[in-house]
């Protein structure tokens, strides 16, 4: 016998070649399991409902087996196939699933029959809705690579031709939110005329969405125009107008001024999209409101297809009521918490005593230092003016916004915080809704917001698209009434206040709606707080290095004395007095 026979023998037969065996599955043996205990599969289902899991099915039911024989004398291998049956209901539960959970981890609502999903990426918004490629390029040069919660749900909702109602935090992206679908739909230009309007409460926010807008538009040729000089208006929107324009973003004045003319002097029957970027402020009766005027407007959108979207980071029921009374089908989409501020900001209440003592503060955090830009809000404009001129001598880049400077000095005033020539801008709510200034580390509110809803606006000028912001509220004893429902606003934006604020007697709803119009009596903020001499001699050292001029932001301005400003102020009060 030789080593071959003998080796043959040893090995009962057995073939050895260099092939890697099959990989093999040992037969499980079918789980012990307790009659009452449930089984959970560690698997991409967990966290379903045992309905919208895709079907597995058991051992003993059906399994299939492979036998592979090397030899006579070789084990069979098994291998255990699970077969998975999903019917297309399963599979849209899933599916309904799978955006329940995105809208949770965004903290999307939505209210309204048969919502669109939201959209993860913006390159949905190319695959599902068509929107042109150069759009998608346009927002990406703006930097803007994932939507925000705000975009994610209003975007399809309004591509899919539904108005709505939205509520999304400050600085959240809402502009891009109405602007994207209404550039998908409008496509390219056309002579029809405005095909979108869009209301803002102020020109200088107006102007901020126009300049978004034509970032957006940018290579479409999709005209966007702002109504500035409404003496030209005639010739250029009514009826014989060559309809040069697509978009149209201005504040309701304008527009009202311009259907009011004989003959009508803007021609809005083309109107497909109306939107309210501040619907709540626009919706607000009374001299600061816009409530008439929207009636107008929306009365002359006549045409039959109008839809509608109302914005805002602030929401009141006046709008939820004008929607339900006249829409059809719309939808209401609240980001997060409604009437909330951004938890973006870190926010402090910090008890001032009296007027001398917030001037006292504030300068004590001047002398400190602070980072600009700086926003500083007051009540009023005469306000403004006197917090200006009380700290222009100070040494800081300072100027003032509000209602009674004339357009170009606010243009002027705006586009130079924007540069960073400003570092502290007083201002009034003017600039308190919509502005979206890049990169403010601080919000003052030397004046103590009228309501929980002015305050969100306020200090949602700062912690912008994602950017952390600080925002500081002086409060006097004059100002308790509005001090628990702003103390909660800045709780649920996840800041501490002293508990007994939270403890404080609730306002009556009466009572908080007189608040908030009525601008409260305040001791002036003027040099009468500090010691004349002390001012004499700032205004003598500035009038000497400045040759009798101040200059201040690249301009020149002519330093006032003491006694100026004192005649100045009296004629002011003089006026407001009647
Ligand atoms: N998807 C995005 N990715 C990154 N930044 C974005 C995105 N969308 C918008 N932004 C930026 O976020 C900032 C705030 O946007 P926007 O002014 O639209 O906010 P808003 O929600 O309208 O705020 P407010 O309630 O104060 O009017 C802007 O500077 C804008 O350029």
């Amino acid at each position: 016998m030789d080593a071959r026979e003998i080796f043959k023998q040893l090995t009962c037969g057995a073939v050895f070649t260099k092939r890697k065996p099959p990989k093999t599955q040992e037969p499980v043996a079918p789980p012990l399991v307790c009659p009452k205990m449930e089984v959970k599969e560690e698997d991409e289902t967990m966290g379903l409902a045992e309905s919208m899991k895709p079907e597995i099915e058991s051992d003993n039911e059906e399994t299939n087996v492979d036998m592979q024989i090397l030899d006579d004398s070789a084990m069979p291998i098994l291998t255990k196939k699970k077969k998975k049956t999903v019917t297309a209901a399963q599979l849209k539960n899933w599916e309904t699933e799978k955006i329940n959970r995105l809208r949770n981890k965004y903290h999307i609502h939505i209210k309204g029959s048969n919502p669109p999903d939201p959209l993860e990426t913006f390159n949905e918004m190319k695959t599902k809705y068509g929107i042109n490629s150069q759009v998608f390029d346009n927002l990406f040069s703006c930097g803007y690579n994932i939507p925000t919660p705000i975009q994610m749900q209003a975007i399809p909702v309004m591509a899919s031709g539904r108005s709505v109602m939205a509520c999304a935090q400050t600085g959240s992206g809402k502009t891009s939110a109405f602007l994207l679908p209404i550039i998908r739909d409008l496509k390219k230009p056309k002579a029809k005329g405005f095909r979108a309007v869009i209301l803002c409460p102020t020109r200088e926010l107006a102007k901020q969405t126009q300049r978004e807008c034509l970032r957006l538009v940018d290579g479409l040729g999709l005209r966007v125009h702002i109504l500035s000089k409404v003496n030209q208006a005639e010739s250029r929107y009514g009826e014989k107008s060559n309809k040069k324009f697509d978009i149209l973003i201005t504040t309701p004045n304008r527009v009202c001024y311009l259907l009011s003319e004989e003959p009508v002097a803007l021609d809005l029957t083309s109107v497909k999209w109306l939107i309210l970027d501040e619907a709540d402020k626009l919706f607000e009766e009374g001299k600061n409101g816009f409530r008439e005027q929207f009636d107008q407007i929306y009365k002359a959108c006549s045409r039959s297809s109008l839809k509608v979207g109302l914005f805002s980071a602030t929401w009141t029921n006046a709008v939820a009521k004008w929607c339900r009374r006249n829409i059809k089908g719309f939808l209401t989409i609240t980001i997060g918490q409604r009437n909330s501020a951004t938890d973006l900001v870190e926010q402090e209440l910090v008890f001032a005593g009296s007027e001398p003592g917030k001037l006292l503060a504030f300068r004590e955090m001047l002398r400190k230092g602070l980072q600009p830009p700086v926003l500083v809000f007051v009540d009023s404009k005469d306000r403004a003016q006197q917090l200006y001129k009380e700290l222009m001598f100070d040494g800081i880049n300072i100027d003032v916004i509000h209602s009674d400077r004339n357009q170009q000095e606010r243009d002027n005033v705006v586009k130079d915080f924007r540069v960073g020539k400003i570092w502290v801008l007083v201002c009034t709510e003017l600039i308190s809704r919509g502005i979206d200034f890049k990169g403010v580390n601080l919000v003052v509110n030397y004046d103590f917001p009228q309501s929980a809803i002015s305050y969100i606006h306020r200090v949602g000028r700062t912690g912008r698209a994602g950017r952390r912001g600080r925002a500081i509220t002086y409060w006097t004893t004059n100002d308790t009434a509005n001090l628990k429902s702003i103390a909660k606003v800045i709780k649920n934006s996840g800041c501490p206040v002293p508990e007994y604020m939270l403890a404080l007697k609730d306002q009556s709803k009466k009572a908080k709606k007189k608040l908030g119009k009525t601008v409260p009596e305040r001791e002036d903020i003027n040099v009468k707080h500090a010691t004349k001499k002390k001012v004499k001699v700032i205004a003598k050292v500035n009038h000497k290095k400045a040759n009798g001029k101040l200059v201040q932001n690249g301009k020149v301005a002519k330093v006032k004395t003491q006694k100026m400003l004192n005649k100045s102020l009296k004629t002011k009060a003089k006026k407001v007095s009647g």
